[in-house]
């Protein structure tokens, strides 16, 4: 359980973190959501008790993350995967890890199968690796010690589509083992795919949460057709609410069962017909976070 309460940040006059409250369960996993210098950085690093914080508390299984006897043990991070030192091998990242942590060693090996790098690679310096290797060398650091807790910075910049899925299904086995977890990214699809919960937070404030399926419904239908002129006007006519799509086809506030009657009905031909979860999230992340964005502030 992470526990984030009322927590703000200032850099001199900059704030960085406004009154942000939230939490992060056990047996779930939570998505934290926002654009460039949102705050997601700043909040995870305040949670790890690697930035103090300005007001508020951040608490993680019910303590501050420093007050955590061996906190390694209970804490998995990944804050910065080019944080490793360049000159040592991933083997002796994760090998120092352990003795520092006091987990058996054999884990090493353990760890460096689980996230899939060769031993090959093991044995090569950090400087040497790419961004993906650096990031699945951060997931096994963050592993390493068993924890109950995960608090993952964007763990899949960098990591190739097999990466992100096999990453997906990693957090999703940790949390249904009753594990919590944290985890930023800039994907939107991604954390639609592998949250429980969504917290999304835009110019240092939370500007919405709650579990994916309450923050995505009413996301409507999106529908493709070979006259969609003609299937908006029937819609229109069902009174049902209906508006274009920038990349084609409609966006319809019914859902995909209602909206294939309506079509039936007008006899015109479907080519799709979804449920917009898919684009809901990153329209309400664009929504939400429009104020804030730097595409809307040059705009
Ligand atoms: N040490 C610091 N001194 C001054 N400002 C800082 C410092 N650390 C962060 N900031 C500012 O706080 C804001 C939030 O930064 P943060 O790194 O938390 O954002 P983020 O949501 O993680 O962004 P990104 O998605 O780009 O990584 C930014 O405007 C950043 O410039």
């Amino acid at each position: 359980m992470i526990s984030v309460d009322h927590l703000t940040k200032r850099y001199g006059a900059f704030t960085a973190l406004d009154d942000v409250s939230f939490e992060a369960r056990p047996g779930r996993v939570t998505g934290f959501l926002g654009p460039n210098g949102a705050g997601k950085t700043t909040a995870m690093r305040v949670i790890a008790g690697l930035t103090p914080a300005g007001g508020g508390s951040a608490t993680v299984l019910g303590r501050p993350y420093a007050t955590l006897p061996n906190p390694g043990r209970h804490v998995g991070l990944l804050l910065d995967a080019s944080a490793q030192h360049a000159g040592r091998t991933g083997r002796e990242v994760l090998t120092l890890a352990a003795v520092l942590t006091g987990v058996d060693r054999r884990r090493v090996d353990e760890m460096v199968d689980l996230v899939g790098l060769t031993s090959k690679e093991a044995n090569r310096r950090v400087r040497n690796y790419s961004l993906g290797m650096r990031q699945r060398l951060g997931i096994a650091h963050a592993l390493l010690a068993d924890p109950e807790v995960l608090v993952l910075d964007e763990p899949a910049n960098g990591l190739d589509p097999a990466g992100i899925r096999w990453m997906r299904d990693l957090l999703r086995g940790f949390a249904s083992r009753g594990g919590t977890v944290l985890l930023s990214s800039h994907l939107l699809n991604e954390i639609e795919r592998v949250a429980d919960d969504i917290v999304v937070i835009g110019n240092g404030r939370v500007v919405a949460q709650g579990t994916t399926e309450e923050l995505l419904a009413g996301s409507g239908t999106v529908v493709r057709s070979t006259d969609d002129a003609t299937l908006r006007r029937a819609l229109e006519v069902a009174a049902v609410g209906v508006s274009p799509v920038a990349t084609g086809g409609l966006l319809v506030e019914a859902d995909p069962e209602a909206v294939g009657r309506v079509a039936l009905r007008a006899g015109v031909v479907l080519r799709e017909l979804r449920s917009g979860d898919e684009r809901g999230l990153e329209e309400m992340f664009l929504d939400l976070t429009a104020t804030s964005a730097r595409e809307g502030v040059a705009a």
